[in-house]
């Protein structure tokens, strides 16, 4: 699975889940997979028809994003094509039904009119799975309902025994079960991944729809144009899309537009212009929605509040999918609230009329919201975020400017109240400014004592004074279909029954962008702007090589241009980062190089490192970058634990602790788990992995406990006293504070056999490894790892040891020692003078499926001098033949 992963798509490893949701659909198990945008879905169906041989059909909804995906899976070597009334390949039909293609698209509609004997045909020429993407179209609670999807059941018929997947971002509870009912998919294997897309900054900000505020919005553009990011400007309307679109063009900015009213032709052609980088900027309607599949495009502004969180999610999350930090902003006018009556109109049952209202309100929250954005977005869709500040959203990166709003808060409440809460917020805001209406003098509020205190603000700027106290509890909000009533909720009324009209108590409260007014001259994208931006795309590239990066960028366009495909097609700007930082000299380098794959590296490999070393030299840039990368440290072989016997939640962990450095705490709570589990359920989990065979950092995780030395002493008497085959005799010896994670920790530590001085001499693991893991802490130690009963004295000995440098702990009592382990590897042969050339490298190869290091082939090919073999594995390397991972060759 791996080399096919390096081969067609270039990668070095899997994104989580999708190894696990490949092998169960390669075990003809059905599965529904829903997960972030860009987190790698399409990679979990590409991936089987390359290992079964066999063809994969993806059910997708736009002929355009089928084009795009096929033109992509082209670039990569793979045989792919889809079917359409807008195929023009006539021989595309019978290719697919005889197996020609690995993946083959078509639309829904289109799988409902093919014929029987088409999917016979398929049938006998090999098909392994049928993927439905975007599933959630299938389901009336989805926000993209196509009654086309509802059809696709009928092909179980046709299809028995074949594997159905279906994938989506955005699917509430309902909306799998419709997925799971209407696929007819039997016990399938569900995969729900985290919403939270990390790369991506969420800002709001209010506009006022001034004319001075386009010309701000449209010089904020022009900035993302010259820095050649890609943008989309999302309107609401096709009239608002039209006219930042001429604004943009009357100031020199090229951009394309579409949306709905355009035709299909012209749609066409701005699309397919978009995603060659012919332009950068595209104003569209949302009509420019699912059939995005641009992975850099880094901008998204919404100008207008959307007309759902479902879709602000999916439409946002067009941006930043190759992972690069990337930026959303939306604007959001009062005016964009009064559009529940439109949307709707949609609904076709009053149970829909409700869906959508909801929706759209929780959208609207969103544009009020003072606090973390992405915790709210996530908990909308029902993921648990465990912090409150995220860091990367203006209300978490921007300080609030919080101020004492209780006499306005007590005017507003009591005005309110005064007008008996069945209204909405005009009326008793309309009262407040003193207005004269016939509503308002037919209902005598004209008499109120609040009539006219409030005339100074703006009724905007009373409704965000009403949003917040709603946010806060203090008003409620009720709906009565499309209509909304405010009255003052238990929380205002003790705040109400505190206050006289002198006096009322500090009501400290946060002020959105609408409260603070006057738009004019504050930078509209915010603190984080596109300059902000700027350092993040180029981070770690000095200023040559950010230059590099741009030529880079060019040499790509023109290699797009004659291929006649897209840029990102061609390889993503990650990509390009990586090659502008290490400058690749040789194929074999090149292709080292994450995400570099064989096709490219055949099509464009030496035309591309000919562009290098000329671009290297106009910039005075050495080539070859990174040494380390060329020269591994000589090491042991070794092979990954056999982890097979950890159930994948254990091993998940173990992962997150070990590998990704993260606490036993956010493990507990990572997002994506259907529930939170106990942060001692995480601990156990750990130490079954360390019993597994998997490596653990031993000081970090006796520190994580509190295992100090003091405690393991005390451990340690108590069980010669009672033994060690009860853990509550021990526990009740101890101390209460002692925990049974302490005991069960020291336990292990003595079955295991954990003793840095147990070891040969010459290998001393004193320092501490944090974070990435490190092989190292997999090799076997010479005298072939520590047997149980030496351990236990090699403990006593050491706790006993007067020699600090001998002990586990520190002198403060923590754990200084790494433990090394033993890890059993494949038997290998050795000779002292076996000669190295390609095949015999090859054939070497075959025999450790985790590969092995350079060191290992030096000492196994000792009849070779070291230039050699590095010469061979080069060529090797160069060909395909053989790929490196975290420094380990293996075979292709
Ligand atoms: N294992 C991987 N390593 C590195 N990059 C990956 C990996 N898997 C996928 N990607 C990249 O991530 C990006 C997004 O992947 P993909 O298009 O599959 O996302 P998706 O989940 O289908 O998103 P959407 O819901 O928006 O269609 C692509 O540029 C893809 O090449």
């Amino acid at each position: 699975m791996e080399s096919i992963l390096k081969q067609y798509f270039g990668f070095s490893k899997f994104r989580p889940y999708q190894k696990e949701i490949v092998e169960k659909i390669l075990d003809g198990k059905d599965s529904l997979v829903v997960m972030a945008t860009g987190s790698g879905k399409s990679l979990c169906y590409q991936v089987p028809p390359l290992i079964a041989k066999k063809t994969t059909v993806v059910i997708s909804p736009l002929i355009s994003l089928m084009q795009d995906q096929v033109m992509a899976l082209k670039q990569r070597g793979i045989r792919a094509e889809y079917l359409s009334s807008a195929q023009t390949d006539r021989s595309a039909h019978s290719n697919a039904e005889s197996g020609q293609y690995n993946i083959l698209y078509m639309t829904p509609e289109k799988a409902c009119v093919l014929t029987t004997s088409f999917w016979s045909r398929l049938l006998i020429s090999g098909i392994c799975l049928l993927a439905v993407d975007e599933a959630h179209c299938i389901s009336e609670w989805g926000h993209d309902f196509r009654v086309e999807y509802k059809q696709l059941g009928r092909l179980r018929d046709v299809l028995p025994n074949v594997p159905f997947v279906g994938l989506t971002a955005t699917a509430t509870e309902k909306v799998r079960i419709d997925i799971i009912n209407s696929l007819k998919m039997k016990n399938p294997h569900i995969t729900i991944g985290s919403f939270d897309r990390q790369n991506l900054f969420y800002g709001v900000k209010y506009s006022d729809r001034s004319s001075a505020f386009v010309d701000e919005l449209v010089k904020e553009i022009s900035k993302y144009r010259n820095s050649r990011s890609s943008t989309i400007v999302y309107c609401t309307t096709v009239k608002d899309a039209e006219q930042i679109f001429k604004f943009l063009l009357e100031d020199g900015i090229e951009a394309g537009i579409y949306h709905g009213q355009m035709s299909n032709k012209a749609r066409e052609e701005s699309h397919r212009a978009f995603i060659r980088d012919e332009f950068y900027v595209m104003v569209a309607t949302i009509a420019f929605g699912m059939g995005i599949d641009k992975p850099n495009i880094r901008h998204v502004i919404h100008y207008g509040c959307p007309k759902s969180l479902e879709s602000y999610y999916q439409e946002s999350g067009r941006c930043g999918r190759d992972g690069i930090p990337s930026t959303c902003w939306l604007y959001y006018a009062r005016s964009d609230f009064g559009k529940a009556d439109f949307y709707c109109s949609e609904a076709r049952t009053a149970d829909q009329r409700k869906a959508i209202m909801e929706s759209f309100v929780a959208a609207q929250r969103y544009c009020m919201l003072t606090t973390c954005r992405r915790k709210y977005l996530l908990e909308y869709f029902g993921e648990k975020y465990g912090f409150v500040n995220c860091g990367t959203c203006d209300n978490c990166t921007s300080s609030k400017n919080e101020s004492d709003m209780s006499r306005e808060a007590f005017l507003l409440m009591a005005c309110i109240k005064a007008c008996g809460g069945h209204w909405g917020l005009n009326l008793p805001v309309d009262v407040l400014r003193g207005s004269r209406s016939k509503k308002i003098i037919d209902a005598q509020f004209d008499k109120l004592p609040f009539h006219g205190l409030g005339k100074e603000m703006p009724a905007n700027w009373w409704k965000a004074l009403a949003d917040q106290l709603i946010s806060r509890d203090y008003l409620i909000e009720t709906f009565r279909d499309v209509y909304k009533t405010v009255r003052v909720g238990p929380k205002g009324v003790d705040f109400l029954n505190s206050c006289t009209p002198d006096h009322q108590p500090p009501l400290y409260l946060p002020s959105p962008t609408e409260m603070v007014g006057d738009m004019k001259g504050t930078d509209i994208v915010g603190e984080a702007g596109v300059d902000g931006l700027a350092p993040i795309k180029f981070e770690g590239l000095c200023q040559e090589e950010a230059q590099f990066y741009k030529m880079l960028v060019e040499e790509r366009m023109k290699i797009a241009k004659k291929t006649g495909t897209a840029p990102y097609a061609i390889c993503g700007d990650l990509t390009l980062k990586r090659i502008a930082l290490t400058r690749p000299s040789t194929r074999a380098r090149l292709a080292n190089i994450d995400g570099v794959n064989q096709h490219f590296l055949i099509t464009h490999g030496d035309c591309l490192l000919q562009s290098i070393q000329h671009l290297s030299k106009e910039l005075n840039l050495a080539l070859d970058g990174e040494p380390n990368t060329q020269t591994p440290t000589p090491r042991k072989v070794s092979t990954v634990p056999n982890n097979k016997k950890l159930l994948p939640a254990k091993f998940e962990a173990w992962r997150m602790w070990q590998e990704d450095g993260l606490t036993f705490h956010k493990i507990a709570n990572f997002p994506g788990r259907a529930a939170p589990i106990k942060e001692q359920t995480v601990i156990d989990y750990l130490l079954e992995a360390a019993r597994e065979g998997c490596p653990i950092d031993w000081t970090r995780f006796c520190e994580d406990i509190g295992l100090t030395r003091q405690l393991f002493t005390n451990i340690q008497d108590v069980v010669s006293k009672v033994g060690k085959e009860k853990l509550k005799p021990i526990k009740t010896e101890l101390p209460e504070e002692v925990t049974y994670s302490q005991i069960k920790a020291y336990l292990l530590v003595q079955e295991m056999g954990i003793s840095v001085e147990g070891t040969s001499s010459g290998h001393h693991h004193g320092s501490r490894v944090e974070g990435r893991p490190n092989h190292e802490s997999l090799v076997d130690n010479e005298n072939g790892g520590s047997s149980p009963g030496k351990s236990e004295a090699a403990i006593s000995d050491l706790i006993g040891s007067a020699n600090a440098e001998r002990l586990p702990f520190g002198a403060d009592g923590s754990l200084k020692s790494r433990k090394r382990q033993k890890v059993d590897g494949p038997q290998v042969e050795r000779s002292a003078t076996v000669e190295a050339s390609e095949s015999s490298i090859l054939r070497w190869l075959e025999n450790f499926d985790d590969g092995v290091s350079l060191s290992d082939l030096l000492e196994h090919f000792s009849g070779s001098k070291e230039e050699a073999i590095v010469d061979l594995l080069n060529n090797l390397e160069g060909e395909f033949l053989i790929f490196r991972k975290n420094n380990l060759y293996r075979l292709m």
